[in-house]
């Protein structure tokens, strides 16, 4: 559905009374296969959006290639804006027109006739969770709606891939959730193919069937939120000792499990990173059990995508490119 190789993106721009290039994508390979949902994942300024503005037309890329949907943006860039939804950061419902009428407008500038438009909109209105909310004007809707009739709109003209830039920033928790909700349902549903933006690591882990992570205008990693934890951390395994004493015993047993994880200890608690905690508890604690190590508990932390990102970049998500 989206091929790009080697996309990348400079803008010449001014720094005070110098003239400065700013590499925004430095050459980017991605494949988004149809029916996928896949998080692009970043901190501020590492090139999500424009790597995004690049794939939807809106910007032309400096260097590379990319087909989406099947065309390329550089030679039919109309035909890849009609088999697209884009719904921007910032949205698009700001007149005082009301709900309805906004997205029949919206639906009329694709040119499709009106009282298709209306049957459309308020099919996705239902499917949304707006019913009700036709003849209501945006301002007055809650954060959450807003989020969901911005995704209405470019869901008017029916495309097969629909790219969100960060959908669900600045919601509160529980219309996050619900948006995801909404966002898993236009892939059961629709058959949608879905391309996001997003800060947050939770949001890519509870959506996303993949993550691609960007820094610095490129790609460092891209699998499944599940994998990319195994493959980068690995499970931490800590166990907290009745007894202080047993420590050596405890991480020399900890010791024999494959992998390239250290043993640290602090007192009564011993710990280790192992590539999959699950296979190795039953054996592990028959061995401790045969020391006469006796554990007061015993925790397993599967990493997060915090943890991962850590790895690739070196810095935190939250810090600034
Ligand atoms: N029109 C422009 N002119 C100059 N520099 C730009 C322009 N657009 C983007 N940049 C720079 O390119 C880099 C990447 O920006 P981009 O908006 O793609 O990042 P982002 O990952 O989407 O960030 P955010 O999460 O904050 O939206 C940044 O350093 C940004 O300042």
């Amino acid at each position: 559905m989206i091929h790009a190789r080697g996309l990348a993106r400079t803008f010449n721009t001014r720094r005070g009374r110098e003239h400065i290039t700013v590499t925004a994508v430095a050459g980017v390979d991605l494949n988004v296969e149809e029916g996928e949902i896949v998080g692009f994942l970043g901190p501020n300024g590492a090139g999500k959006t424009t790597t995004l503005r690049m794939l939807n037309t809106l910007l032309k890329p400096t260097a590379g290639t990319a087909t989406v949907a099947g065309f390329d943006v550089a030679r039919d860039p109309v035909a890849v804006r009609r088999s697209i939804g884009y719904v921007s950061q910032s949205g698009s419902t700001g007149s005082d027109a009301r709900a309805g009428e906004e997205i029949v407008d919206h639906g009329l500038l694709y040119g499709i006739p009106r009282d298709q438009a209306t049957l459309r909109g308020q099919e996705l209105f239902e499917q949304l969770d707006l019913g009700g909310m036709w003849t209501r004007q945006p301002k007055t809707l809650s954060g959450g709606q807003r989020r969901r009739l911005d995704i209405a709109m470019g869901l008017v003209h029916d495309p097969k891939l629909i790219f969100l830039d960060e959908p669900t920033t600045g919601l509160d928790p529980q219309a996050r959730a619900n948006l995801w909700e909404h966002i898993s349902a236009l892939r059961t549903q629709r058959g949608s193919t879905i391309f996001l933006t997003t800060h947050y690591l939770d949001e890519a882990d509870a959506l996303c069937d993949r993550v691609l992570v960007i820094d610095r205008g490129v790609i460092v990693a891209s699998d499944t939120p599940d994998a990319l934890k195994r493959q980068i951390s690995g499970d931490l395994i800590e166990l907290v000792l009745s007894n202080p004493e047993h420590a050596a015993v405890a991480a020399e047993r900890l010791a024999r499990i494959a992998g390239d994880g250290v043993v640290s200890s602090d007192g009564n608690i011993v710990s280790r990173r192992v590539p999959s905690a699950g296979s190795e508890l039953p054996s592990l604690l028959r061995e401790l059990d045969a020391a006469g190590v006796a554990l007061q508990s015993i925790e397993v932390r599967r990493p997060t995508l915090d943890d991962v990102f850590l790895t690739v970049t070196g810095r935190s998500l939250r810090e600034e490119a």
